[in-house]
């Protein structure tokens, strides 16, 4: 499992805590990460102890884990069919949480950068379609303003007209490249992944409409509006934001 900055312990707090707002017969949205792992964890000692819950798992890594830990698993499309029981909660990680500031950009506060781990599309997905979408992250996820690369999954054959794209938009990017191989990282679905540095993002909304509009881009790391609540552990305990 990939980990990024931030104490393990700290993770572990925000992750544990968001399961425990998990209620019997909840179908849950397991996101990616070394702090959602902690929540699919404790959920499986929850379901252990005889919590019902079924899990929709954001990547393959989500899905090996909750199967590991004995979590009964749905697909998406099934959950979210006509016929399907639909996502009560979601749990996720983020690579950057918005603070905002009072007054000042209401849509800011809660936005997310995820896709640390190349899992954004699917996780949007998931996330989006939750009734509720808890943020676990420690406190060096936090930022008054959103300054971190944007990930941006691209179709191959559309990678250097995205390219482009992103240079007009003002931002730079850079293909991500695999560690333990020659060449690029390939994402769950097939696809490649830019990173998108822009600065400080002033305005997440808007960029998000931008890259979404761009030919070629699956999904962009950029989630705004969909977080209910933010839950960051600390050293000692846990901080529950609501959104
Ligand atoms: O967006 C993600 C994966 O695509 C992760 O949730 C994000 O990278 C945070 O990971 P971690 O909890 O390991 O810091």
């Amino acid at each position: 499992m990939k980990t990024s900055g931030g104490s393990d312990a700290a993770k572990r707090r925000a992750g544990e805590s968001a399961a425990e707002a998990v209620t019997d017969g909840d179908v849950v949205g397991l996101g990616t990460g070394s702090t959602a792992a902690h929540a699919i964890r404790r959920l499986g000692e929850r379901a252990d102890a005889g919590l019902d819950v079924r899990g929709v798992p954001t990547s393959f890594a989500s899905r090996e884990l909750a199967a590991e830990e004995g979590i009964p698993l749905l697909d998406l499309p099934d959950a979210v069919g006509p016929e399907g029981p639909g996502i009560d909660v979601a749990i996720d990680g983020a690579d950057q949480v918005a603070t905002g500031a009072a007054g000042d950009d209401p849509l800011s506060g809660g936005a997310l950068i995820k896709g640390g781990g190349a899992a954004h599309a699917r996780e949007k997905l998931v996330d989006a379609a939750a009734d509720r979408f808890l943020v676990v992250a420690d406190p060096s996820k936090e930022s008054p303003r959103l300054d971190r690369s944007v990930p941006v999954e691209v179709l191959s054959a559309g990678r250097t007209a995205v390219a482009a794209a992103v240079r007009d938009a003002g931002g730079e990017p850079t293909l991500r490249r695999a560690e333990r191989k020659d060449g690029p990282v390939v994402t769950d679905n097939g696809n490649l992944v830019t990173d998108c540095a822009f600065g400080e993002i002033a305005d997440p909304a808007a960029l998000s409409a931008t890259l979404s509009a761009v030919p070629g881009v699956v999904e962009h790391g950029l989630f705004v509006g969909l977080a209910d609540e933010v839950h960051v552990g600390t050293e000692s305990g846990v901080r529950v934001d609501e959104v």
